[in-house]
């Protein structure tokens, strides 16, 4: 295993962030920790690179216990902490060789090595810029190449997307895929869960610092009772259609508010033809139909009672 953190107890005071939490990521993973603000992604994170101390539990990273002093555990560790740590005064170029300097000393290798996170980064107009010029989307791009470009096997991405643009979004989420596909075991936290689905390959959905669900996304989704949502815009809809809807075989349950139409099935069952038939037969007025399958907000829900994104 890359990262087995066992029974992790944190307290901030008397508020308990990690509670009992284990963390198991296995080599060439993308291993998303998915939970909204406040549920402990950060905190964990920090207790498994030994930059916090934590109360309770045991930590080994590559096999070997993990304390501040295991410097061959973290030159193999790149980090891509959620708030952007470069030096203003140097430029994108001697930020990312700094950084890279810290693991290679030999210059030659270490000019490669600086060339390739920049063009990996995308960030070969910018070489000279310093971090005030560059946009959020852009500054984000070179906390990444800094963290990243002394290839290391574990790459601990907290949060990095956090209020950039799309394009740069897409851009950082295929490089981490990339980075993965080219030997890496990825870490990734998150409060979106598209992005999660996204790219990771195994999900620890965690909220008040309990791992509440972990497994594939698929395997998550199969632990809600939900199936198929038919979505329906439609301008009217009176009681007796709604009686009707509700009768479908397999449907759970249905409302109608704002004009929308949502009928939810059990899981297994799809009922769009019966809703549709029913629509049609009835002479209601729809206009946009959609289907949703369950998403891990779902999940989420089902098991907490709230929203992913409170
Ligand atoms: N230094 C600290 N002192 C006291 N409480 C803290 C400290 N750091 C974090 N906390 C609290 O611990 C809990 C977990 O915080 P943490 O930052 O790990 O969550 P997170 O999931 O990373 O959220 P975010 O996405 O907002 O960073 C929160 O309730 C937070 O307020």
């Amino acid at each position: 295993m890359v990262i087995d953190a066992r029974n992790l107890v944190k307290r901030y005071g008397t508020l308990t962030a990690l509670d009992h939490l284990d963390i198991g990521v296995h080599e060439g993973e993308v291993f998303g920790l998915l939970g909204p603000n406040g549920s402990g992604k950060t905190t964990a994170i920090n207790c498994i690179l030994s930059l916090l101390e934590y109360d309770e539990g045991t930590i080994e990273v590559f096999g070997t216990p993990m304390t501040p002093e295991n410097y061959a555990a973290k030159r193999d560790i790149g980090i891509v902490m959620q708030n952007v740590a470069v030096f203003q005064e140097l430029t994108v170029h001697e930020n990312i060789d700094y950084f890279c300097g810290l693991y290679v000393t030999d210059k030659a290798l270490r000019k490669k090595l600086v060339d390739e996170a920049i063009a990996f980064t995308g960030l070969e107009d910018f070489r000279k810029f310093r971090p005030k010029k560059l946009s959020g989307g852009l500054l984000r791009r070179l906390n990444i190449a800094c963290g990243i470009a002394h290839k290391p096997k574990l790459i601990i991405l907290d949060e990095p997307t956090v209020a950039v643009d799309p394009q740069s979004r897409n851009k950082i989420l295929e490089g981490i895929t990339e980075l993965n596909r080219n030997g890496a075991t990825v870490v990734y936290t998150s409060h979106y869960m598209e992005e999660v689905e996204q790219i990771c390959t195994r999900i620890m959905i965690i909220d008040k610092g309990r791992a509440i669900a972990t497994g594939t996304k698929d395997e998550l989704k199969e632990m809600v009772s939900i199936g198929e949502k038919v979505i329906v815009d439609a301008e009217e809809l009176p009681d007796s259609v709604m009686a009707e809807l509700r009768m479908i075989d397999g449907v759970s349950s249905s409302e109608y508010v704002d004009k929308v139409l949502t009928v939810v099935s059990e899981r297994g069952m799809s009922s769009l033809e019966e809703v549709l038939e029913i629509l049609k037969r009835t002479g209601v007025k729809y206009s946009r139909i959609r289907t949703e399958l369950p998403t891990l907000n779902d999940v989420f829900l089902e098991i907490t009672g709230k929203e992913l994104r409170d």
